[in-house]
Parts: C-alpha cells; sequence; structure tokens
C-alpha cells in the first residue's frame, strides 16, 4: 500500500474488505475512538487557555488524585463511543466499575477499555502524553455484559492502539495485522497514514526505567540494569543510552520508532502489589502493539497477553520492546525464580 496521503478511512477499509481482517461494526467502532482522540487533541493543546491544566479535586478507584484532562478525556470518549452503536459497555482507569451502555442508546458487540489521559504528571509540564485503549468481542452465549465478560487474557484483543499528544499528534492501530501509524493533519482535520508495517528491531543499546525506584527492584531488574550500566567494559560489552519520559506512551511510541526496553517491575515497595501499570488497558493494548511489531512483552515470567485477569484495575509487571532484550530480563528472573 502507498504511505501517500492514505487516510485512517481508507486504510480501515483496506484491512475489512481486501484482507477481511475486520468487520464492518470494529471499523467504525475505531473511528470513533479516533474521532474522540481528536477531540482530546483539541483539549491537550489549549492548555491553560482551556482551563484544562491542574488537579479536578476528585480522586479515581485507585486511589490517584484526577487531573482536570483525566476527567475531561474519559468524559469525551465515554460520549463518542455510546452514541456509536458498536459496542456494549466501556471501562477505564477513571471509573470504578464497567459502563453498560445504556439501551436507549444502539447497542453492539463489542467492549471498549482505555486509559483516557496516559502520563498525567506531564500534562501540566508540556510533556507528551496519550489515550491508550484496547477493543475485545462481548462473550457470546448470554444476554446482558458484566465485569466478568471482560477479563479476557490479552491475546483475544480484536484491537489496539493509543495516540500520542506530542509535537505531532500520532494514533497507532493494531487489529492484528501489523502496526500502522496516522499522523493528525490539523489542517485537514484527518488522519494520515504516515507509517505502515512498523518493526521493532530485536536489539538494542536503549533501555527504559524509573531509575529513582532502583534500590526496591528484584534481583533480575537489577541484574540486567547493573550490565546495562557497566557498559563497553561490562558483560555486554557495548555502551547503553537510557530515556525516561513517565508516560507509558510516549516511551512505547519511541519503542515502536526506533526500538528499546521498556520496563516498569514489581518493586518491594508495595509487595503485595503485581506492578504499576494496568494490566486490561494499558499493558494489553501496548503488548499487542508491541507483539504485532515484532517485539515481546512479558511480566518477567510469563507473556503479557497469556495473562487471565482476575479483576478489572488488576495490575501487571511490565518488561516488553526489543525482543532479544525483553527475553534475556525474562530468562533472568526464570534462572531467579520468584519475583
Ligand atoms: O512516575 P513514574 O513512577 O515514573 O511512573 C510513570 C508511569 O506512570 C504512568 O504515568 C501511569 O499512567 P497514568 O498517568 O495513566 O496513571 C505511565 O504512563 C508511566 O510509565
Ligand atoms: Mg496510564
Ligand atoms: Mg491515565
Amino acid at each position: 500500500m502507498s504511505t501517500k496521503r492514505v487516510s485512517l478511512t481508507q486504510y480501515l477499509v483496506e484491512q475489512q474488505r481486501l484482507h477481511g481482517h475486520i468487520p464492518g461494526q470494529l471499523r467504525l467502532l475505531i473511528e470513533v475512538v479516533a474521532r474522540a482522540c481528536k477531540r482530546i487533541a483539541i483539549s491537550v493543546n489549549k492548555g491553560a487557555l482551556g482551563d484544562v491544566l491542574g488537579t479536578a479535586g476528585t480522586e479515581n478507584v485507585q486511589g490517584e488524585v484526577q487531573k482536570k484532562l483525566d476527567v475531561i478525556a474519559n468524559e469525551v470518549l465515554i460520549e463518542a463511543n455510546e452514541w456509536g452503536g458498536h459496542l456494549a459497555a466501556m471501562a477505564s482507569e477513571e471509573m470504578d466499575g464497567i459502563y453498560v451502555v445504556p439501551n436507549r442508546f444502539p447497542q453492539g458487540e463489542y467492549m471498549l477499555l482505555f486509559d483516557p489521559l496516559d502520563g498525567s504528571s506531564n500534562i501540566d509540564v508540556n510533556v507528551s502524553i496519550g489515550t491508550i485503549f484496547s477493543v475485545l468481542k462481548k462473550p457470546e452465549g448470554h444476554a446482558g455484559v458484566s465485569e466478568e465478560d471482560f477479563l479476557q487474557p490479552g491475546h483475544q484483543q480484536a484491537a489496539a492502539g493509543y495516540c500520542v499528544y506530542g509535537p505531532q499528534t500520532t494514533l497507532v492501530l493494531t487489529v492484528g495485522d501489523g502496526v500502522a501509524m496516522f499522523t493528525l493533519d490539523r489542517e485537514q482535520g484527518s488522519w494520515v497514514l504516515t507509517q505502515d508495517g512498523v518493526r521493532i528491531p530485536p536489539d538494542t543499546k536503549e533501555f527504559a526505567i524509573n531509575m529513582s525506584n532502583m534500590r526496591h527492584w528484584a534481583p533480575p531488574v537489577r541484574r540486567y540494569i547493573d550490565e546495562c550500566l557497566a557498559g563497553k567494559e561490562g558483560p555486554r560489552g557495548k555502551d547503553f543510552n537510557m530515556r525516561w519520559v513517565a508516560s507509558m506512551v510516549a516511551d512505547v511510541h519511541r519503542i515502536l520508532t526506533r526500538g528499546g526496553i521498556f520496563m516498569y517491575p514489581w518493586d518491594q515497595r508495595e509487595p503485595d502489589k503485581p506492578g504499576k501499570l494496568r494490566l486490561l488497558y494499558e499493558a494489553n493494548p501496548m503488548s499487542f502493539l508491541v507483539e504485532q511489531a515484532g517485539g515481546a512483552a512479558t511480566n518477567g515470567h510469563q507473556r503479557i497477553l497469556d495473562v487471565k485477569p482476575s479483576k478489572l484495575h488488576e495490575r501487571v509487571s511490565v518488561v516488553l520492546g526489543s525482543k532479544n532484550e525483553v527475553e534475556r530480563v525474562t530468562a533472568y528472573h526464570l534462572e531467579a525464580g520468584g519475583r
């Protein structure tokens, strides 16, 4: 496919018609999500002019202080999608339970999960933030929809993606046939395909981790980072670079663009929590994208996409990116046993 002015709609129609990858309902659902992201991008760009910075004065179910944009982005996604007619229910980082689409709206067979605003700590300092989403099919065989229906392993996702609000606004998408990137053309108001068949190189010299947590890490993570830090003279025989944006969307976008490894591992500050990031609407969609681009994603012990969730806001340890590095970190965990 030529990358010359192919719109998101054209790309999706092609996926639907020529390759038979996606049903019509899913195509339209993705278009609604993309439209919502455009609206969120407008609010993000307004910043102080739109009175969207700062805290909302409320907390979400996970005890995190909500920023105004967390709340705005959540509302935009719900409002856009409940009219779409393709959904049975939605779930979000910012909502305690699931949101069943009321029956005054048209009903559909999909379920949408999202982190409406990822990288909240970067909103007020004008650093890249994003929206992450995951699409599941509602299980057949029963009427209605419950929280239980959302607890599917990530390999069952029908589609996943994110939108990064940075120097450019970019939508990154997979429907299970590779990864495509679309850049928002603000003058035209349209998403233009700017990269198809995204590939993550298997090797890298760049890692992303919050180093301030080093003293709390488990030994396998410590071992991996120590070896990277030892550089040319160490066991890896090469110098490594480090990047940490602290917006998962931006860190994963860099990895999809030029490779690297991203880790938010379990640590001993809260030993009962498997990690900081959420499985269903952060780790799963990102893992689907990374695998579709030839990378790997594990929780240190197993493929993230094979983890069977037990609750909606479940957390997970995350190691993702360049395949050979992710396999190395996973091997260190398996050798060490335990965490
Ligand atoms: O501030 P820390 O500990 O480095 O954590 C950064 C991580 O937290 C997150 O911001 C969590 O996402 P939310 O902003 O959606 O809560 C990730 O995007 C990022 O990777
Ligand atoms: Mg997040
Ligand atoms: Mg968030």
